[in-house]
């Protein structure tokens, strides 16, 4: 189950589509965008709807601006007191804005948005809008606006409601990073520069259409607040470009159909030696959980007695050495592992890894078999596509250097490389599904497919930074390759499933919880 997120070039041929077609123009688009806004303010806000206060409007030297203007005539007509800054040259605003614009100047002033002046107003507004920059920010911010941003904000964002159109202005609609400010002048150095979109304290951001990728990575979630989106009568996101996802739940396969212990898979969780089994059986019991028909754990021998007075229908299998895994795998019923948590980093962890791979089974790896793999000369030469990697940040980085380089190197133009297309590349490279993690977490497969599972806005889950809950993740993923889920849907439905049983429990979550909150989770989906 997913929703389509949609890039900014995505959205400009949407609206270019409708616009050509006839149906629409884009003075219409524009209107509908700034009456839709104001609808969703005041309907946010019913206080802000009984009685018409100040609005402050910041506009910007594109489509986001005119916007901006039609808002702020809009606001008029309920009675509201605005006053509108603008940032760049009114003869230059492209045709739509440039009307608004116009319109705007029969109803009131338009100020230029400099540092002067505004912090004095001498009053604090009801409301401040955003309306700087959308999906067409391409380049650094200048230091004189984001200076002129920022000395507005320090004084009144305190007690105003500050509302984004689109996007927060100096965010990425690809990558939802911020893009930076220009170095301050030399005499200015002291003062540290600040994007727009994390100065403003935005409360909330009304996306119009759909949400933008970019709205959902990186600093988005903290620089948006709310999250919400105003129709703009545009039909579908279908494009023909590909592009992400939204997990919205599990996938198809998840609910269990009736059937013998063996049409739900078997899944084996390999463990690490004594002492080191614990993230091994928090997997087992995820893949159980989850519904795989049979779970085993398969321990060397000094585990055993450890492994055996924790684990009840979870099964036990000794296992030494990479033939005995060989061996074991014969059986043509066990169609999905788990490598990695608590593994190890041994000769023999690698032994057992190319055992399993050579096997061609459905794989998940995680943690130390992660590290493994980076450790080889060519990490991915014996991946097959039914693996799924799920690694962190940190073993993305040993896996994918040079990715992760260009991720994290700040975007000084659009559009920005993103969450997903890093992914994407990776999967590519590795020549299966990866799920990248992060309150962002991002899946995608070898064929191009991206996810994005957020745990962000009202699906936030930071009781889910807990010793062990990545190793249910990865049990997770393996019990539903086991009963015989697509990489990308094992790990994408794992994803969701996961944020939601962190959700159910709530706080002081510990990892133990989150196999036993599935069945809730799973019973809830079938009301
Ligand atoms: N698509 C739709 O269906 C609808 C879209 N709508 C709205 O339009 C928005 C997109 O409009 P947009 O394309 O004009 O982009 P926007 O962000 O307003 O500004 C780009 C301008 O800024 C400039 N510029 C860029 N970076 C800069 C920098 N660092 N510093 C200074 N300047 C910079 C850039 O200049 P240029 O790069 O051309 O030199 C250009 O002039 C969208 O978010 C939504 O709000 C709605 O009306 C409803 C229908
Ligand atoms: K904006």
């Amino acid at each position: 189950m997913d929703n389509l997120l949609l890039t900014a070039a995505q959205m400009r041929a949407l609206e270019q589509a409708a616009i050509d077609s006839g149906v629409v123009t884009g003075l219409e688009l524009m209107e509908r965008a700034g009456t839709g806004a104001v609808d969703a303010i005041l309907d946010e806000w019913p206080d802000l709807a009984a009685a018409p206060g100040r609005a402050v409007v910041l506009c910007g030297p594109g489509n986001n601006g005119g916007d901006g203007f039609v808002v702020a005539r809009v606001l008029v007509g309920r009675g509201w007191d605005v006053e509108v800054f603008l940032y760049g040259d009114a003869e230059k605003l492209p045709p739509d804005a440039r009307v608004n614009y116009e319109r705007w100047r029969e109803v009131g002033e338009v100020q230029t948005l400099t540092g002067r002046d505004m912090d004095g107003r001498g009053y604090v507004p009801d409301l401040t809008i955003d309306a700087i920059f959308g999906t067409g920010l391409s380049r650094t911010l200048s230091w004189e606006l984001c200076d002129a941003v920022k000395q507005y904000a320090w004084t009144f964002t305190q007690g105003t409601r500050v509302v984004a159109l689109d996007i927060p202005s100096g965010l990425s609609a690809e990558s939802g990073r911020r893009i930076p400010c220009a170095d301050p002048p030399e005499d200015r150095l002291a003062f540290p520069t600040v994007s727009p979109a994390a100065a403003l304290a935005i409360d909330l951001t009304l996306a119009f259409h759909a949400p933008k990728i970019g709205h959902y990575l990186g600093d988005a979630p903290a620089d948006c607040g709310r999250l919400r989106v105003v129709d703009i009568g545009l039909n579908g996101g279908a494009t023909d470009v590909e592009t992400a996802r939204l997990v919205c739940g599990p996938f198809e396969g998840v609910a269990k159909a009736s059937g013998h212990k063996y049409d739900h898979g078997h899944a084996i969780v390999l463990t690490g030696g004594m002492g080191l089994t614990g993230a091994a059986r928090l997997a087992a019991r995820g893949a159980l959980r989850i519904g795989a028909g049979l779970v085993t754990c398969v321990a060397p021998g000094p585990a055993m007695m450890e492994c055996a007075v924790q684990l009840t229908a979870v099964m036990l299998r000794r296992c030494d050495d990479a033939a005995a895994l060989a061996d074991l795998l014969e059986d043509d019923r066990i169609n999905a592992l788990c490598l990695g948590p608590g593994m190890g980093l041994s000769d023999r962890a690698g032994d057992l890894i190319d055992a399993a791979l050579s096997a061609r089974r459905h794989i998940a790896l995680d943690a130390d078999a992660l590290t493994i793999l980076a450790e080889r000369d060519d990490p991915f030469a014996m991946l097959h596509h039914d693996c799924v990697l799920t690694p962190h940040g940190g073993e993305f980085a040993s896996l994918f250097p040079d990715i992760a380089e260009r991720l994290n190197v700040p975007a000084m133009e659009g559009p920005a490389y993103s969450k997903v297309d890093a992914t994407r590349d990776a999967a590519d490279r590795a020549g299966c599904t990866v799920l990248f993690k992060g309150m962002d977490t991002v899946i995608a497969d070898e064929k191009g497919n991206a996810r994005i599972n957020a745990a962000v806005y009202d699906r936030a889950a930071p009781w889910l930074a807990t010793a062990g809950a990545g190793d249910v993740l990865a049990g997770i993923i393996a019990g539903l390759l086991a009963r015989g889920l697509s990489p990308l849907d094992a790990a994408s439905s794992a994803a969701w499933l996961h944020v939601e049983a962190a959700r159910a429990f709530g706080p002081g979550l510990i990892a133990e919880d989150l196999p036993e909150m599935l069945p809730q989770v799973l019973a809830a989906l079938e009301r």
